[in-house]
């Protein structure tokens, strides 16, 4: 089984300090977990860091991996050249490491992906010309067909309607426990982790504030600390937790993070 654990991660970018000290548990295939945090947090930088696209002191340890790649990464507004069609894209990904000869079994795994993620349909149109929305399922679809065993997402979910959010979220849940993935997904929908994430992890100026289970962390006194905002967890009549947002703490705390 695969497993990722941050040990005194930091990141410098641009001169600047954005990441320090973050120290995480194993983190274990077969759970999906939340990258949760104030905007300019450093969620993204977090990703890019544990990717290789960013340098800084501490390390990132893998067990388990079974291949040379075991992490895939999406990235905030991806989903390929505007010029190439959909499955062109999806398949340059699938070609990812240099591997330079398509085979039968690619063009098989690029055709399974996009019908998981129901965008067939959109197999022959040019990147360029999709919405946003749809931009962002080939996105999860370049990830997904490279065959991760670690799966980072960073807001997969941020241009799609509502259907589309919960079919993500359910079918990257699904994917967790059949093929025993490890899925963080950074979001600022903090009702989709109380709902589909085993496990939360919360970080705050460039550092960890929190990370463990969903129900232990996502909880009223840390959502007040690190977003100043007054919430309440409740069950719905499904017995699923949910969160209800009374409003902000202190109204003086307004846009406190995006200036960090
Ligand atoms: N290339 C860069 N050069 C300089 N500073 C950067 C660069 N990229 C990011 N930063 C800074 O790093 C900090 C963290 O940014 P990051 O994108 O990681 O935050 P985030 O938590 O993903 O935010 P958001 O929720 O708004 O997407 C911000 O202050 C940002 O301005």
């Amino acid at each position: 089984m695969v497993s990722l654990q941050l040990q005194d991660l930091g990141a410098r970018v641009g001169g600047r300090q954005i990441l320090s000290g973050i120290t995480t548990p194993p983190l274990t295939g077969g759970n999906l977990v939340a990258l949760l945090g104030p905007n300019a947090a450093g969620k993204s930088t977090l990703f890019r860091r544990i990717f290789g696209l960013a340098r800084g002191g501490g390390q990132v340890n893998i067990q388990g991996a079974t291949s040379a790649r075991p992490i895939a990464y999406m990235p905030q507004d991806n989903g390929g050249r505007p010029v190439l069609s959909v499955y062109e894209s999806v398949l340059l990904a699938r070609m990812q490491g240099g591997r330079l000869k398509v085979g039968p079994e690619d063009h098989a795994k690029v055709a399974h992906v996009l019908a998981m993620l129901n965008i067939t349909d959109l197999r022959a149109r040019s990147v360029g010309d999709l919405s946003g929305g749809q931009r962002q399922m080939v996105g999860a679809a370049q990830a997904l067909v490279q065959d991760p065993q670690i799966l980072l997402m960073d807001e997969p979910t941020s241009a799609l309607d509502l259907s589309r959010q919960l079919d993500l979220m359910a079918l990257l849940r699904r994917l967790t426990r059949d093929r025993d993935l490890l899925i963080v997904v950074a979001m600022h929908d903090l009702g989709h982790a109380l709902r589909h994430a085993d496990q939360a992890m919360v970080i705050d100026r460039g550092g960890l504030v929190a990370c463990g289970p969903t129900s232990e962390v996502v909880v009223p006194s840390l959502l007040r600390q690190v977003f100043g905002v007054e919430t309440r967890i409740e069950c719905c009549s499904a017995g699923l937790p949910q969160l209800i947002v009374d409003g902000r703490a202190d109204e003086s705390c307004l846009c406190r993070a995006v200036a960090v």
